[in-house]
């Protein structure tokens, strides 16, 4: 008689963020069935070796489509619009396996640097008509091995003024588009396009991640009227702003009002600290403004915040490996984040938008996906502060990646 084994893998040795002591995860059937000290096991074993194991990092904000178009474009962008209007020239021509490429590109970056769950923005308009959106849709089904790919579709060039945009957006949501963006200051009206917006995501019933500001000014702004669409449809907890610039020039007594706002509504904050720096306060002759909103002070005081990726390698920002632990690196560094702040600063690549993009599946616990990653640290405090390598990953207990460890030749 054969007896089913418990465990199809165990993770020996895997030191977790909350766990003093390295524990054993047994795996069985893609799922975390146990985890405790020194399982039993007659199955297959991985010697995690008391390094820090995480559930991967999760991007709520990339932009596949437009990534990886340096050296197609000029190279003297300076503002969101100028980088804006360079990809609108460009995308006309973009065909699907153009896109495609470039994507796939960012999508294995990412995941040998550890996401394993990512929100793509995909542009829907009539410059690139579906062509991004059944790129990404390959994508999703081609990496799903991998990486689990949500997609957001929005109107970049705006709603109302673009005439054409909306039809192809519900066709979009049709036909596989999972969360609803927006671009409320393309549009030139702007309180017209968030109701829109509002009215197909309650239609489709679906998550709304809009493109909130890319300014200093906070003499006006849209958060209001995003606030009040999503109070009056009961939309707390569906609802993200991503850049959010705005937020960053406000004095104390204004930012703690628009905090309590955020908090009051249920309404989440993505930071997006490459673009946000790379194209903010480039007309300044000196002392030049950051723009960039500070989430781990935010996530302290019950905003719900994430730090994500949004370009690579294109007009935007001209840098990127789509790895969260460096952006989470990059983020705490320029935010002035004191060492009390580093867990945050992990959570906000981890945890937090986990919760923003209400995944109820996510993290290392029993039941969950084996979704697993391995720091080369063995210090389960400082792996922001520290940059380890990210040795291996797992998704559904299956191995994705693996990296060695360098070697040093001493003499
Ligand atoms: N409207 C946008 C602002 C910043 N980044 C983008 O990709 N799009």
């Amino acid at each position: 008689m054969t007896t089913q084994a418990t465990f199809d893998l165990i993770f020996r040795n895997a030191l977790l963020r909350s766990s003093a002591a390295p524990v054993d995860i047994g795996v069985k059937d893609g799922r975390i069935a146990a985890i405790a000290p020194k399982l039993a096991c007659e199955a297959a074993e991985v010697d995690v070796d008391g390094l820090l194991a995480l559930p991967g990092f999760v991007d709520t904000h990339i932009h596949l489509d437009k990534a990886c178009l340096l050296g197609r474009c000029g190279h003297d962008h300076g503002s969101v619009s100028e980088a804006i209007r360079a990809v609108a020239g460009m995308k006309k021509d973009f065909t699907i396996e153009d896109v495609y490429a470039r994507g796939a590109r960012v999508l294995e970056h990412a995941i040998v640097n550890g996401t394993t769950r990512m929100r793509t923005h995909v542009e829907i308009d009539p410059r690139i008509g579906l062509r991004g959106f059944e790129a990404v849709k390959a994508l999703k089904r081609d990496y799903a091995w991998a990486i689990d790919l949500e997609l957001c579709v929005f109107p970049q060039e705006g709603l109302t003024n673009d005439p054409g945009a909306e039809e192809l957006l519900i066709q979009a949501l049709r036909e596989g588009g999972e969360v609803i963006g927006g671009c409320p200051y393309m549009d030139t009206d702007p309180n017209a396009h968030l109701a829109r917006i509002f009215d197909l995501a309650e239609e489709f019933d679906i998550d709304v991640d809009l493109h909130l500001d890319f300014d200093l000014d906070p003499s006006w702004w849209h958060l209001d009227e995003v606030c009040r669409q999503t109070e009056r449809r009961s939309y707390g907890g569906r609802v993200a702003i991503g850049h959010a610039t705005k937020l960053s020039a406000l004095p104390p007594e204004r930012m703690k009002a628009a905090t309590a706002q955020l908090a009051r509504s249920g309404v989440a904050v993505t930071v997006l600290p490459a673009t946000d720096l790379y194209l903010m306060g480039r007309e300044a002759t000196h002392n030049a403004p950051r723009g960039l909103t500070l989430a781990h002070k935010l996530a302290g005081d019950g905003v719900l915040c994430s730090v994500a990726t949004n370009n690579v390698l294109n007009p935007f920002t001209p840098f990127g490996d789509a790895s969260l632990l460096r952006m989470a690196n990059f983020y705490a560094n320029v935010a002035h984040a004191s060492v009390r702040d580093f867990d945050t600063c992990l959570d906000l690549v981890t945890g937090l938008p986990a919760r923003l993009m209400n995944l109820a599946d996510y993290g290392i616990e029993v039941g969950n996906p084996a979704d697993l990653i391995v720091l080369d640290t063995k210090d389960n405090r400082f792996a922001i502060a520290e940059l380890p390598d990210v040795l291996m990953g797992f998704k559904r207990g299956r191995q994705t990646f693996a990296r060695p460890r360098p070697t040093l030749f001493k003499s």
